[in-house]
């Protein structure tokens, strides 16, 4: 478990994070998501040792982490650190022996993950000679190749198309099924929605929500329900206790704290036709993370 506690960092009279806490689980994707700015790739840097925090510090399984734990994370730094002359292949095999991995094992991660990541066909090509897209795999890889205890990913998904964010999506979910904390960062709340059990919001260096998604999404939808009628359903706006939030003919997302008055909507609707639909509707993080910033 990666703790991250009260980090404050100051860069001349700016205080970029004010006092940061927040936990990533073992065996647990954590997304950390924050406009450009907010104090991400500094709070990743703090928790690498990079970066020297004023106040505040980050625990691994409830200890300061020293020089022998870094050498076990796996670090997606913002600034990607390839060699562009050097062959793909090469290279992972390099990362990894200088991680302490023998020849044969180094050899055998690399030639998974390029499996797993799509890259196998390129393994002879010097990086510079990959796509963009595909340099992001390889970096991912570099990241992972050593068998890292903790992974922290600054913008994993950045300029993936969907497949490819299928793809890493799915590689780093088997790492952190072996049980690693696993930290990354993204602007992308689709992804972070559907790939992340807990996550982090940071706005101007302070932690605004952390915790479990669904639960926030549960917390933030309290009596949010929809329902899909056939014909127009206009009728909803005169239903006592409702407040109709959106509206389009027979679709409409409607609040209220009162089953009781759900269920009656669920009753008038049935009375005047066939419903399509009907239940309660969980909140995008987008209008979360609009709402919290
Ligand atoms: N070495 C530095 N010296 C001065 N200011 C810095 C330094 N590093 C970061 N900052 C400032 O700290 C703030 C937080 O930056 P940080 O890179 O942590 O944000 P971020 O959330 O990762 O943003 P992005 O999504 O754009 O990568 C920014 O205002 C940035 O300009």
């Amino acid at each position: 478990m990666l703790d991250v506690q009260h980090l404050t960092k100051r860069f001349g009279d700016r205080t970029v994070l004010d006092d940061v806490t927040f936990t990533v689980r073992d065996g647990v994707l954590t997304g950390f998501v924050g406009a450009n700015g907010a104090g991400k790739t500094t709070t990743m840097r703090c928790i690498l040792g990079v970066v020297r925090p004023d106040a505040g510090e980050a625990l691994l399984g409830g200890h300061p982490i020293g020089i022998s734990d870094r050498a076990r994370f796996g670090y997606m730094p913002e600034e990607r650190g390839l060699y562009p002359k050097m062959k793909v292949h090469e290279q992972l095999v390099y990362f990894a022996e200088l991680h302490g991995l023998d020849r044969a094992t180094a050899t055998r991660n690399t030639d998974a993950l390029l499996e797993e990541l799509g890259l196998a066909e390129r393994r002879g090509d010097l990086v510079e000679a990959l796509s963009l897209g595909n340099q992001q795999r390889a970096q991912i890889a570099a990241a992972l190749v050593h068998d890292p205890e903790v992974l922290i990913l600054d913008e994993p998904f950045s300029g993936l198309d969907p497949i490819a964010v299928e793809t890493v999506l799915g590689v780093l979910q088997r790492y952190a099924a072996r049980g690693i904390p696993v930290l990354y960062s993204s602007h992308q709340l689709d992804v972070v929605e559907r790939l992340s059990d807990e996550l982090v919001i940071i706005s101007g260096g302070v932690v605004k929500i952390a915790g479990n998604r669904r639960a926030l999404q549960e917390e933030h939808s309290r009596g949010l329900h929809r329902i899909v009628v056939a014909d127009d359903a206009g009728w909803l706006r005169d239903e006592p206790g409702v407040e109709v939030l959106d509206f389009d003919r027979g679709t409409a997302l409607f609040r209220t704290t009162d089953e009781q008055a759900a269920q009656r909507v669920l009753h008038n609707a049935l009375a005047r036709g066939p419903v399509e639909a009907f239940g309660p509707n969980l909140v995008k993080l987008s209008e979360i993370y609009r709402e919290v910033i």
